[in-house]
């Protein structure tokens, strides 16, 4: 069976200056993504996990290397052709995300769609459809001021579900989430991939995901483990 590979990321690196000193963040990195599969990456904190994801997303530059959505070289197009190729193709859920405080929960996801070119009409019922999905179906005409950070957490979560994207890219998606919700969220990620084919990438310490994950891979010092150096370092 050929492999239906989503995301290619080819010698990706990427320091920040800190006073006098450079840390090297990613170090000449390479992934693969599978279409249809949840990828999980873990390591301790500072490793480099969000950074990577960011560049992996179009979202933080990489001073080098390569990475591709399809055919498509995301650091290679215009800043104005990066954003609405994310728009397309991207759902985001990203710890703290932010809600704009006049919007109530659907229209937070149906401004969105809209933006995207789907009509009105379809924009609130996927917008509706999602927020249902992940357990909102009595939030859905409140503003952000009258949600937990939990269920400001889902909306982010339903915006990224009613975008339909190729990817879905999410650090601490279940940060903020209880036992039941936490559980909805990760095997809602989960159910993306196997039945709609997105390919959802997600960086995380909180140990619940593990089990909805397809692969796993572990990051430290800015690189990935091979299986036998995260033997030894669990040995
Ligand atoms: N914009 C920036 N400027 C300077 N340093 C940064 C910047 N972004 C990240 N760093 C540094 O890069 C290192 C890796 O950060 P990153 O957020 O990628 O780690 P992480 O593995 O996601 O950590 P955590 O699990 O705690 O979220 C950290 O030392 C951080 O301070």
């Amino acid at each position: 069976m050929t492999r239906d590979i989503a995301i290619t990321a080819q010698g990706v690196s990427k320091s920040f200056r800190n006073g006098k000193a450079t840390i090297d963040v990613v170090r000449n990195l390479d992934i693969t993504v599978d279409a249809g599969a949840f990828t999980l990456i873990k390591g301790p904190s500072g490793c480099g996990k969000s950074t990577l994801l960011a560049i992996l997303a179009g979202l933080t530059s990489p001073d080098k290397g390569k990475v591709e959505l399809g055919d498509t070289a995301i650091w290679s197009l215009s800043a104005r052709k990066r954003d609405a190729f994310r728009l397309k193709n991207m759902g985001f859920i990203f710890q703290g995300s932010i809600l704009l405080p006049s919007l109530k929960a659907h229209e937070q996801i149906s401004f969105v769609l809209q933006q995207m070119g789907v009509p009105r009409g379809e924009a609130y019922s996927r917008a509706c459809q999602a927020l249902c999905d992940v357990g909102l179906e009595d939030r859905i005409d409140l503003l952000p001021s009258a949600l937990s950070g939990g269920e400001k957490q889902r909306v982010s979560v339903a915006c990224a579900l009613a975008k339909k994207p190729r990817v879905i890219f999410a650090d601490e998606p279940t940060s903020a989430l209880d036992g039941e919700n936490g559980e909805r969220v990760s095997s809602k990620l989960r159910d993306l991939a196997q039945q709609k084919g997105v390919a959802v990438v997600c960086v995380t310490h909180d140990e619940r995901l593990t089990p909805f994950a397809d692969r796993i891979l572990q990051m430290e010092d800015g690189r990935f483990l091979t299986s036998q150096e995260e033997k030894k370092s669990h040995a």
